[in-house]
């Protein structure tokens, strides 16, 4: 599991080292050099010889850049640091002049745009504006040299590495404001930071190396990601005496005559994914039977439900059966998926067994409902921010899909998970998840009901599957729903190996 610590949590952890005298800026400084020179022996053969340019702010992170400047100069690297401000970390200007590194104050914009130069000309570009004291976009200079650098011509481009985190990133929540540097590798200290996860900042971060200094962080990440282990200690495992009711029975309210695709996509999700038995209700049972024959058509005993999907606003018959689903999960402690149609006719308050799954604007549309102000393009700048929101208003586990799919549960449970190909937006994806989700929570539901927390953790698991079906199922190129659903049973073996 990748985990992730905010900007206090990381603070807090360091101050008994600094307290004690522990030299934690010069380790993450040797850190930083040492990544910096393999990427220079990497790309051009050596150090001793290479351009590098620092980008200086005037904080600590300013001050690691200027110390990892300092060593890449006594290395023989040509280095040029740009300050941008009038207040810069004294003992990492010291060092740099001292290894005879050219120091250009860049106070003002003109000076910033002349300053420039130096980054076309560069082999490395070192960002050093803005650690995790950064407070909104990047002002003054820096900014203007984000932006020469953003608009150099692809062949000028030199390396780019982010220290700690891409200066203009929101270290908590994944946001970006103003100028931020598309970086080829971040080199963070410490511990991975939730921006180094989450969407859009993540985006901007390339590769991620965490340098390890020794700090005792809190149990409780802010952000994970799960990682192929972790899916298979959280999958449900048959046991030698199992039967299809033990293994967890999903009841599917899915499709109308208008999208009957949607249930037969539920249905392939939760078969595939291996659960115990399948109950569909709704209109489309021939289609879904016709598919998937193992699928059992009428009402029955479930283990939990996977409600929504394909259901139109002009079909009362199935939004009647979406109600009566929905209420007796509540009623009998059953888990249940809560997606699209679903989600309109959601109660106020639900518990984390409930899982709702809308993709950025039915999530918006879903915190209009509740009286809070959102719009589409908004939930996907901030998607931690506004699933967060929609936790907080209802009480349920929140899967907000997406290409990063982020998911935020109970006592500040929260992952982002990267793990399907672009190719995976594509109609009826959706639903596929919600199927695999279902078979999850079915084959799990007492531990679910038990562990408040778990439904954000199965919830990732599905996220994870789900995409890594999507590249499997045909790498590097498009796959349909039918596709990913189909690449399951395989992707799950392969996980279970893992
Ligand atoms: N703690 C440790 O022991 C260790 C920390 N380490 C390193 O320290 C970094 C944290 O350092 P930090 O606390 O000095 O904050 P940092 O991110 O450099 O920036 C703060 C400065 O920026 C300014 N500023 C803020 N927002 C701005 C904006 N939008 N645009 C422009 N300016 C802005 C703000 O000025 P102000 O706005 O307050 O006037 C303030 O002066 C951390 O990321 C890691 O790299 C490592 O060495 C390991 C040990
Ligand atoms: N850019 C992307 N990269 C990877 N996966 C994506 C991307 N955009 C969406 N997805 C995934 O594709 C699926 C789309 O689901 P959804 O929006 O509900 O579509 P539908 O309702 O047609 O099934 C989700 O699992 C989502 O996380
Ligand atoms: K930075």
């Amino acid at each position: 599991m990748l985990t992730s610590w905010t900007a206090d949590d990381v603070r807090a952890a360091e101050r008994p080292l600094l307290a004690s005298g522990v030299p934690l800026m010069e380790r993450a400084a040797f850190a930083l050099a040492v990544h910096v020179g393999r990427e220079l022996r990497a790309t051009r053969g050596r150090v001793g010889g290479a351009r590098v340019t620092l980008l200086v702010g005037s904080g600590n992170n300013g001050g690691d850049t200027l110390h990892a400047g300092a060593l890449l100069a006594r290395r023989g690297a040509q280095v040029t640091a740009l300050l941008t401000s009038d207040r810069t970390h004294a003992g990492g200007l010291d060092a740099l002049r001292a290894a005879h590194g050219r120091v250009v104050p860049t106070l003002d914009d003109a000076a910033a745009d002349d300053a420039a130069q130096d980054l076309a000309r560069a082999d490395v570009v070192l960002d050093g504006l803005l650690g995790i004291g950064g407070r909104g976009g990047v002002r003054g200079p820096g900014a203007r040299l984000l932006a020469r650098l953003r608009t150099l011509d692809a062949d000028a481009r030199p390396l780019v590495v982010a220290v700690d985190v891409p200066s203009g990133v929101g270290v908590d929540d994944g946001t970006r404001t103003g100028e931020v540097p598309d970086v080829d590798l971040t080199v963070t200290f410490g511990a991975c930071k939730p921006a180094l996860l989450l969407p859009p900042a993540a985006d901007a971060a390339g590769r991620v190396e965490v340098v390890d200094l020794g700090l005792t962080l809190p149990p409780r990440p802010a952000v994970a990601r799960l990682e192929a282990t972790d899916v298979a200690a959280l999958w449900p495992l048959p046991g030698r005496d199992a039967h299809k009711y033990v293994r967890g029975v999903l009841g599917v309210v899915a499709g109308s005559a208008r999208y009957p695709g949607a249930a037969v996509l539920q249905a392939a999700g939760a078969v595939r994914a291996g659960v115990g038995m399948v109950r569909y209700l709704g209109s489309a049972g021939p289609q879904v039977l016709a598919a998937h024959p193992e699928v059992v058509v009428g009402e029955g005993r479930v283990q939990a439900w996977v409600v929504g999907s394909g259901v139109a606003p002009d079909d009362p018959e199935q939004r009647a059966r979406v109600r009566d689903a929905l209420s007796h999960a509540l009623a009998h402690d059953e888990p249940a998926v809560v997606d699209a149609g679903a989600l309109e006719i959601l109660p106020d308050r639900v518990p984390p067994h409930v899982v709702l799954t809308p993709h950025a604007g039915e999530l918006a549309a879903l915190l209009v409902a509740r009286g809070a102000h959102a719009t589409r393009a908004e939930v996907e700048a901030a998607p931690l921010v506004h699933a967060r929101r929609a936790h907080d208003l209802t009480g349920a586990t929140v899967l907000l899909k997406g290409g990063t799919t982020v998911v935020v549960g109970p006592h500040g449970a929260a992952y982002a998970q990267a793990d399907g190909p672009s190719w995976l937006a594509t109609a009826g994806a959706g639903d596929v998840l919600g199927g695999v989700l279902g078979a999850l929570l079915a084959g799990r539901s007492a531990d679910a009901m038990a562990d408040p927390t778990l439904p954000a953790a199965l919830a990732a698991a599905a996220a994870l599957v789900h995409g890594r079906a999507a590249h499997h199922a045909n790498p590097g190129g498009p796959v349909s729903a039918g596709d990913v659903a189909d690449a399951l049973p395989a992707v799950v073996a392969g996980l279970l190996r893992a």
